[in-house]
């Protein structure tokens, strides 16, 4: 493999990466050339709404090429086109050989949620301290345990199972809405929840948590798990989780709510810290949130009904 490196002004992002898979580039990675400088710009996008620009002021892209020839090919004839203005091709490396499937895995460590719980990858060994664990592979679907969203969540159910008081199941009947790859399931039915519905709008992720339960022998802990699209959630939970963002947990506000049974708890995350009071707004009507819980910024939201 191959890989050219060029810089672009953001205006001209989108025809370049374009050009460049005309070309053959096999994929266009594009990051701020300005990054770890006081220059560095946060570039923020919610799914399912168009990304507020196209990249970067100054960005850098990285096209990946699977023979020298394509890419030599692209850094002579790039420079030639109008839409090229003030654009540069920096250099062309090759991309050494690696085995990337362990390089992949190096990647992922055992995540600690408490002392005692963690999210184990398959290729590690448990943690000798991990009296629960959560057996998931990086795939497809979002969550690993490695984001401050997922982990605040798992957190606060581990908090609600390690009440003195706590009944044989703290959670009662469990929605993971946006389920993702169903850590949030999983990490529930660990903790001793049994009737658990996760939902996503992605089918990918219904699939990835289907494996990941199947991986965890879910059902063989006498956990009724169903996972499927959000028509799948039907009346009231004790528990509602949705990791999503803000812009969809607004919208999602009168649902979410309706789904949380009266004395039952609302968990929301993947809010940034100055997002809190636009949720508190949002869901004002029917539950006051506060806010639970924070890390990198992000914070986790909890109410009861
Ligand atoms: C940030 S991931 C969270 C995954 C996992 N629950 C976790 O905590 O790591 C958000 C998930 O919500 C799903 N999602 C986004 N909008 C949704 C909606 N309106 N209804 C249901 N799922 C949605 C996405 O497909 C994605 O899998």
């Amino acid at each position: 493999m191959f890989e050219l490196h060029l810089l672009c002004p953001e205006d001209r992002v989108e025809a370049v990466s374009e050009a460049l898979e005309a070309l053959g580039a096999q994929s266009v990675a594009v990051e701020d050339a300005d990054a770890q400088t006081e220059a560095e710009q946060a570039l923020f996008g919610e799914p399912g709404m168009p990304p507020p620009r196209e990249g970067w002021q100054h960005s850098r892209l990285h096209a990946l090429f699977a023979t020298e020839e394509e890419a030599q090919r692209a850094r002579q004839i790039l420079p030639m086109q109008d839409f090229f203005a003030n654009c540069a091709v920096l250099e062309l490396t090759p991309v050494p050989d690696q085995d990337w499937v362990r390089l992949t895995q190096t990647q992922f460590a055992p995540v600690e949620i408490t002392p005692d719980f963690w999210i184990v990858p398959s290729w590690h060994d448990l943690p000798p301290q991990a009296r629960r664990s959560i057996r998931l592979d990086p795939g497809l679907a979002f969550g690993t345990g490695t984001h401050p969203t997922t982990r605040m969540c798992l957190r606060w159910m581990a908090r609600q199972g390690a009440r003195p008081n706590a009944a044989a199941s703290p959670f009662g009947r469990v929605l993971d809405y946006g389920c993702g790859s169903g850590i949030l399931a999983l990490g529930a039915a660990k903790l001793g929840a049994t009737e658990i519905d996760a939902v996503d709008i992605d089918p990918a992720a219904v699939q990835a948590t289907l494996e990941n339960a199947r991986a965890n022998d879910i059902q063989a802990m006498g956990v009724q798990l169903r996972v499927g699209l959000p028509e799948l959630a039907q009346g009231p939970y004790q528990t509602v989780l949705a990791n999503i963002l803000a812009s969809p947990l607004k919208v999602l506000a009168p649902l979410l709510s309706a789904h949380v049974a009266p004395g039952g708890a609302l968990v929301l995350a993947g809010i940034l810290e100055r997002q809190a009071q636009e949720l508190q707004e949002a869901y004002a009507p029917w539950i006051r949130l506060e806010v639970a819980d924070n890390e990198d910024g992000w914070i986790l939201m909890t109410g009861t009904r």
